[in-house]
């Protein structure tokens, strides 16, 4: 473990996020791109955040280290990475405890690194801007962390430009390991790249997490991404967490119509090839929520119960959570939803009308 904050308490999980809500000031009012949603993650865990665009996976993410955008606030909830009160830090604080103890692989991290400059120099001085190394031993840490991640350390040199995109994203993770830290938090790691490329960035941070003990969280639109690579899973939708807890005793046994919306629509990177169904329609706006389950418009099974308020997570199994008013229906609900007819009909019925009372009745 890093032991950069004396506060750290070593009983207490990596990263506790506790009914977190996060809005953002705009010209139309205060809007909330999460909503009180919790989670866990705990040593040597690779956990996801899935959902479609929007759905505040991002937010999260930015919450957690302190970058959320000046409009940005998590106005309540708890944040606490180790025991420690994320929310709390002033900036330099932040500052310390990102790289040092959570390091972020953005969205097109690749990007990130300068044409400028080599990539070497670009490591080298993230690793002197918080460690007294002299430049020879930043030197063969580069070589350490370019092994680590698959590239050759010959070429720790180079420019960013004479590397290709999959390369660049190495080695942004390379830069992310620089001060061992104890979780990485990756968003979208893997969507610019082409399948092959991404499945060896998904092996590779597996690894991370096999050889150096390194908790990650993938943050993710591809469900199929998330079932390659992780053991944990949260599946979001509009700032909610629908369904939560252990990978493969969701994906066993789904409880979430949202989740098995998902499953549908994603083909898997390995595996059987299946007919891919969309769920028609799109998310609502967090400028205009729904009073009831956020999910109701797009939802074949709802019900009027359901345009009451959003469900509240329940335990479903052995760390196993779904937000859903029919979980007694559920064997129903999964075989329904492998028709393509269960969604068809939702198109048909329109967003508008299910939500309004083309929903069927309790
Ligand atoms: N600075 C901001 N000001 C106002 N609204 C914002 C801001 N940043 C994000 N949002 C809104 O917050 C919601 C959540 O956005 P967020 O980027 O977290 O979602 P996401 O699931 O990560 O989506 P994507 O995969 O497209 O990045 C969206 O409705 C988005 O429009």
């Amino acid at each position: 473990m890093n032991q950069s904050n004396s506060n750290f308490d070593e009983d207490a999980p990596l990263l506790a996020v506790e009914d977190a809500v996060v809005n953002y000031r705009t010209s139309d009012g205060d809007l909330t791109a999460v909503d009180g949603i919790s989670f866990e993650i705990g040593e040597d865990e690779i956990f996801g955040l899935v959902g479609e665009s929007g759905c505040g996976k991002s937010t999260v993410a930015q919450a957690i280290l302190g970058l959320l955008p000046q409009n940005g606030e998590v106005v309540s909830g708890s944040i606490q990475f180790r025991g420690v009160e994320l929310t709390n830090l002033d900036k330099r604080e932040m500052d310390t405890l990102r790289w040092e103890n959570i390091s972020l692989i953005s969205q097109g991290a690749m990007n990130a690194l300068n044409p400028v400059h080599r990539i070497s120099s670009q490591i080298i001085e993230a690793i002197q801007a918080h460690r007294d190394t002299s430049t020879a031993e930043a030197r063969e840490r580069v070589a350490e962390l370019f092994k680590i991640v698959g590239l050759d350390p010959d070429r720790m040199d180079d420019y960013p430009h004479q590397f290709s995109g999959g390369m660049k994203q190495r080695a942004y993770i390379a830069m992310s390991l620089a001060l061992d830290p104890d979780l990485i938090i990756a968003d979208e790691p893997t969507t610019a790249l082409d399948v092959i490329v991404q499945d060896q960035i998904l092996k590779r941070l597996k690894e991370l997490r096999d050889q150096l003990g390194i908790s990650v969280v993938i943050i993710s639109h591809d469900i199929s991404v998330i079932a390659e690579t992780c053991n944990r899973l949260g599946v979001m939708y509009s700032g909610k967490l629908m369904e939560y807890g252990d990978l493969r005793e969701i994906f066993a046994s789904p409880y979430n119509p949202y989740t098995l919306g998902l499953q549908n629509a994603f083909p898997s990177l390995r595996g059987k090839q299946q007919d891919l169904i969309s769920i028609p329609g799109s998310p609502p706006s967090i400028a205009d929520l729904p009073s009831g389950c956020r999910f109701m418009q797009r939802c074949p099974f709802a019900t009027q119960e359901c345009a009451t308020q959003h469900p509240p997570l329940e335990s479903v199994g052995d760390d196993h959570f779904s937000a859903c008013y029919h979980h007694e229906r559920v064997e129903q609900m999964r075989h329904d939803a492998k028709e393509r007819e269960t969604w068809a009909q939702l198109r048909d019925t329109g967003n508008e009308s299910a939500a309004a009372g083309g929903m069927t009745h309790d």
